[in-house]
């Protein structure tokens, strides 16, 4: 007479005794807390302050903006652009502008660094930015003002 065997035990089982309160969800909170306290902007997602920095105010000297806070702010009603690792809000300026407000309204939300630097403005102009300067870029996401980094010459303080 055939006898059935019962199938073998195939669970993986630890030789060591497991922690059952342990769950997976610990450790991805305790990967997020760890993220976001070095580098918060690639775990929270950007939401726009919700008081106006009013520009050139030495309270928007001191002021650390994202590049992706930047980026929400990309409308002829809101436009801030990123020149040399310093953020501006010029949405005050676009219709004063000599090279018009379209020319300006492309970089909207974006570094317009090397576009500001290729059409040749003069130091009034470079000047000029400090009436609309609202903050400046963290230190990991800066290209032009690094510490011991060798500066372009024509880069205001
Ligand atoms: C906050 C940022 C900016 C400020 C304060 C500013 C300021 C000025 C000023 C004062 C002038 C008159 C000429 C001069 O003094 O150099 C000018 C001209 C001009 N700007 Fe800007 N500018 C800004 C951003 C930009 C950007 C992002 C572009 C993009 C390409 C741009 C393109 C031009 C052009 C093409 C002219 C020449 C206009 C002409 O001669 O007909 N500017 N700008």
């Amino acid at each position: 007479m055939a006898t059935v065997q019962s199938p073998p035990d195939l669970s993986l089982t630890s030789p060591l005794p497991v922690k059952q309160d342990t769950n997976d969800l610990d450790l991805v909170a305790l990967t997020m807390a760890a993220l976001r306290f070095v580098s918060p902007w690639s775990v929270d997602t950007p939401t726009k302050w919700s008081t106006r920095i009013v520009p050139g105010t030495p309270e928007a000297k001191d002021r650390v903006i994202t590049l992706a806070e930047v980026s929400l702010h990309d409308t002829p009603k809101d436009c801030w652009v990123v020149i040399y690792d310093r953020i501006y809000d010029i949405t005050d300026f676009l219709d004063e502008h000599p090279g018009g407000d379209d020319i300006m309204l492309e970089y909207a939300g974006r570094d317009a660094s090397t576009a500001f630097r290729s059409s040749g403005h003069s130091i009034l102009a470079t000047k000029a930015l400090d009436r609309f300067l609202i903050g400046e870029l963290p230190l990991q996401e800066r290209m032009y003002r690094r510490p011991g980094g060798i500066r372009l010459s024509d880069i205001p303080e």
